[in-house]
């Protein structure tokens, strides 16, 4: 099943339990605009390289739109779209004046020299910049970008714009980045993880966890539920995974990771494959990577009581069902990992006045919007008998969809 289908069968499913009309649903998911565009550099050794670059705004209803920027081979048209409309239905649940939007190149960042990765950048803004902007769509980072590749964004469209820090967010703080962005997504994935566990009546303190990524998401998940008193006993990333049944040293491995780019290899953890990661003996599972990695396939050899979920779609319909028939909680994408666009938001609202906030206000904004969205998500699921996934775009398809009639089209 392609990544947009899997989206809208979770759509669809919330559709029917709010009543909308089939014209309503047509609107709504259909995107507003895609744009494709060749992507090609001069690499450093003077041969031509072609690259394929997405943008695709899916809703404007709530506000300019919304969302990161991925680099990594496997992106396509499809994967962008699915990921465009989970901005919008994410935006929407957490309240923040936004609508969706995903762009991506399919490139292999890991094989481009600073240098090369700094001229597909600017190239790609060269073609979009005329479709993006503060007001317009905002990018950031996601798999395969980080914050140097933000201020390369930053600088090419003020070429064409003039200054304009809030054209983008995930900056670096020399650049009108904000304090926290960083370990925003991390941070909100840890927040509801304590949050879930709560409703669970498991303590966090001492319970066992599995992280497959150990990026920017995954490491900062590891980070606050490490410091939450969790026990990490496995992690992963494209290199394969570790394991430790007394638990991980997080801190150590994060400087590990520093120093050689891959968990791989970390003392005193045993060597175990990424597929082992998903199935082993822990209370919490929490997919951090690609999406589409819980399938009918490994569902049922999946031994967690609660997945949280920090990658954008890592959850196929089919494992979607096992997973509620089974009884395992599973707190969705749009809600888990909604800390990194709740953090964009303020740093565009800073870059907008021009004055900056205080981490500590970065932090308790960001845990009083994740907690208040757990707390509204699940009481819509308990009210209405429906899974998490349901009840949150429920939530979030409410909002949009009460903006669209509100405004007209
Ligand atoms: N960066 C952000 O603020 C946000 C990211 N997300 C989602 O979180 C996920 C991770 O994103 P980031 O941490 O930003 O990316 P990243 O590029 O910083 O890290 C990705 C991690 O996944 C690992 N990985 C790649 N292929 C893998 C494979 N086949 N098996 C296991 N691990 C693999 C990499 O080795 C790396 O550790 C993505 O699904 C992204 O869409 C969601 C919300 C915000
Ligand atoms: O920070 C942002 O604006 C977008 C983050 C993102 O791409 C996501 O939540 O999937």
């Amino acid at each position: 099943m392609g990544s947009y289908e899997t989206a809208c069968r979770y759509f669809d499913q919330a559709s029917r339990q709010v009543g909308l009309s089939r014209n309503m649903q047509d609107l709504l998911r259909t995107p507003e605009r895609e744009v494709k565009v060749e992507v090609a550099i001069e690499r450093d050794n003077g041969e031509i390289a072609t690259y394929i670059g997405y943008r695709v705004q899916h809703d404007s209803s709530r506000g300019p739109m919304k969302g990161g920027l991925r680099f990594h081979p496997e992106v396509d048209a499809d994967e962008v779209l699915a990921l465009a409309s989970l901005m919008t239905w994410k935006t929407a649940l957490v309240n923040i004046p936004y609508g969706g939007a995903k762009g991506g190149i399919s490139v292999n960042a890991g094989q481009l020299s600073p240098g090369e990765l700094e001229r597909v950048t600017r190239k790609f803004i060269d073609k979009i910049y005329d479709v993006i902007g503060p007001l317009k769509d905002i990018p950031a980072p996601d798999m395969g970008t980080n914050a140097q590749v933000m201020a390369w964004i930053m600088n090419q469209y003020e070429k064409y714009r003039g200054f304009n820090p809030a054209c983008v967010t995930g900056k670096p703080l020399e650049l009108h980045g904000a304090d926290g962005r960083e370990e925003a997504t991390g941070r909100g994935v840890a927040m509801i993880t304590r949050d879930a566990l709560d409703h669970l009546k498991i303590d966090v303190a001492g319970v066992t966890v599995a992280i497959q990524g150990f990026g920017n998401v995954g490491s900062y998940t590891a980070h606050f539920l490490d410091e939450f008193g969790a026990k990490v006993v496995a992690v992963s990333d494209a290199s394969g995974g570790i394991y430790s049944a007394d638990g991980i040293n997080i801190p150590k491995l994060i400087e590990y990771t520093k120093d050689t780019g891959a968990v791989k290899g970390f003392p005193e953890t045993e060597a175990i494959s990424n597929e082992e990661l998903l199935t082993s003996n822990v209370t919490v599972l929490i997919p951090a990577a690609l999406g589409g990695v819980l399938t009918s396939e490994n569902a049922r050899d999946i031994r967690a009581k609660c997945i949280i979920e920090a990658a954008n779609n890592p959850t196929e319909p089919e494992a979607d069902e096992i997973f509620e028939k089974n009884g395992v909680v599973v707190v969705p994408d749009i809600l888990a990992n909604a800390g990194g666009v709740t953090v964009s938001y303020f740093e565009w609202v800073q870059n907008r006045q021009h004055f900056s906030w205080e981490k500590s206000r970065v932090r308790s904004e960001l845990d009083r919007i994740m907690n208040d969205s757990f707390e509204l998500v699940w009481k819509i699921a308990t009210d209405k008998k429906v899974s998490l996934r349901v009840a949150a775009y429920i939530l979030g398809i409410g909002r949009v969809g009460r903006a669209t009639v509100l405004g007209g089209i």
